[in-house]
């Protein structure tokens, strides 16, 4: 009995799951394309089957859809090699067990493939109670690859397809409207209207109007009736960003809508119906809201049925560069910039940072560096100070008169550097440059005799340095020497 089928077009792929089981009790067998697969599996039926979503033959989605037609109780995990948050949320939605990201980390592969084994076992021993008889835009979207982002494609794709209402918890800015978005779009009403409301941003007096619209004449000012986004979004689903901002009013309502799909407009006697669905969000710590009674508890249970906490930017800094990649390529031609990429020393300006605005501040600080970037590579000195703190390497300012070697020690080695070497030069190149070209009055042929490096080389320098060259005007007796 074969326990793991790998369907899987390279070899190499094939010879690493093989390998990975060959001391194990698993029986690993391997197939490279689709049509072989499922001859194997008309023949045989293995405990779970490991699916490459890109075969040769055809797409591994479908034969996902072949396999589940053929036993509903094969657990499959897909590899993917792109590793796109689309395929995996696809994947989840359709149902499959997990999936692995290429490279393969083996013992995780091991771990993964000996728990679907476990299930689809577990899956063919008939569980009798002894009277029985006898018997898943381009530009939004989300980026990162790390665990915890990863436990949240997989919530995406579990969530979406249930119709039922979901819960987004995390700090401002962790892409809570992103993955509101995503599940509306991979859930059975993704050809329905979508709605975001922001809670915190609607006066509350407003809001309740905005939520349920109102009656001519219900307060001053409603000179006509006015239909509210539960009505307009009929048949839709509902985004209800920072829940924890409702009035009790407010919240009394939202409940009724969550229980029999009724309300009634402001100043209104008749009951309406709305059929939506509400994926609602919010910052806030609910459960201490509750406990302080500002929230109601019936609400919160209701609406946490389903809860996705997303992660902050800081406790996922492997997804640091991939998020920097992303925004840069997205806003460099917005900003009519060319393609821009982040020089390593960057990179650890940014690694250092907080985040407490999570991903919204990081896209703020990469605007703000791309306004004032030049050439191709973000720069240290292109950063906002913020970031580069005290005494980054390289730092826009002029330099100071001494290098406070103390300070930059202290910021670096807080940073975490492993390059202090090359950052400690770069902090006195970029001295000594910035000096020798303020004696020439910014001429680079004496500058760079005086330094005994070629005209080139000096061009290089002044430009990953980061020196700017400023045709200023000043008069002997200036005291700044400039
Ligand atoms: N994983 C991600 N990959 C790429 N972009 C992302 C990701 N998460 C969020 N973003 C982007 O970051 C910005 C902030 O995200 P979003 O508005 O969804 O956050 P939020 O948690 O709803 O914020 P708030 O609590 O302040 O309303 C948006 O422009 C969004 O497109």
């Amino acid at each position: 009995m074969t326990d793991v089928l790998v369907i899987d077009d390279e070899p190499f792929i094939r010879h690493a799951f093989r390998k990975a089981f060959e001391d194990t009790e698993l029986d690993v067998r391997t197939a490279g394309d689709a049509a072989e697969g499922m001859a194997f599996l008309a023949r045989e039926r293995p405990y779970a089957v490991v699916l490459d979503i890109n075969l040769p033959d055809r797409s591994g989605l479908d034969v996902f859809g072949d396999i589940r037609r053929l036993d509903a109780r094969i657990p499959v995990i897909f590899i993917t090699g792109h590793g796109t948050t689309e395929t995996a949320i696809e994947a989840m939605k359709l149902g499959a067990f997990d999936y692995l990201l290429k490279p393969l980390d083996v013992p995780q592969v091991r771990e993964l493939v000996t728990r679907a084994c476990e299930v689809g076992r577990l899956a063919r021993v008939p569980a009798l109670t002894p009277d029985e008889p006898p018997a898943p835009g381009p530009a939004d979207v989300l980026v990162g690859r790390s665990p915890a982002m990863q436990e949240v494609y997989k919530a995406i794709g579990r969530v979406a397809p249930q119709d039922v209402t979901a819960l987004i918890l995390g700090e401002s800015g962790t892409g809570k409207e992103l993955v509101a978005r995503a599940i509306y779009q991979h859930g059975r009403r993704a050809a329905g209207p979508f709605l975001a409301v922001n809670c915190a941003a609607i006066p509350e007096t407003l809001l309740e109007s905005e939520l349920f619209g109102h009656e001519k004449g219900a307060f001053t000012g409603a000179d006509r009736t006015r239909i509210g986004v539960f009505e307009q979004c009929h048949g839709g689903t509902l985004f209800l960003d920072e829940i924890g901002d409702m009035t009790p009013l407010t919240q009394a309502k939202i409940l009724r809508v969550l229980q029999d799909g009724r309300f009634e407009r402001v100043g209104g006697n008749e009951t309406i119906r709305a059929d939506v669905r509400i994926i609602a969000a919010t910052n806030r710590d609910l459960p201490e809201m509750v406990a302080a009674g500002e929230f109601r508890g019936d609400l919160y249970y209701r609406l946490g049925v389903f809860t996705i906490t997303l992660p902050p930017l800081r406790e996922r800094l492997e997804d640091l560069p991939g998020l920097v990649d992303h925004f840069l390529s997205r806003f460099s031609p917005e900003l009519g910039k060319e393609a821009y990429r982040a020089s390593p020393e960057a990179m650890e300006l940014l690694r250092g940072h907080p985040w407490p605005g999570n991903l919204r501040e990081l896209q703020g600080v990469l605007k703000q560096a791309l306004l004032r970037a030049q050439g191709p590579v973000l720069l240290p000195e292109f950063l906002p100070g913020s970031i580069r703190g005290g005494a980054a390497p390289g730092g826009g300012d002029p330099p100071p008169e001494s290098v406070d070697w103390e300070g930059f020690l202290e910021e670096r080695l807080r940073a975490g550097t492993q390059d202090l070497y090359a950052e400690a030069l770069g902090l006195i190149e970029r001295s000594l440059v910035t000096r020798v070209l303020r004696r020439t009055g910014g001429n680079q042929a004496q500058a760079a005799k005086i330094l005994g490096i070629t005209r080139g080389s000096l061009r290089t320098k002044i430009r990953t340095l980061g020196v700017r060259i400023e045709r200023a005007v000043w008069s002997p007796d200036d005291p700044s020497g400039r």
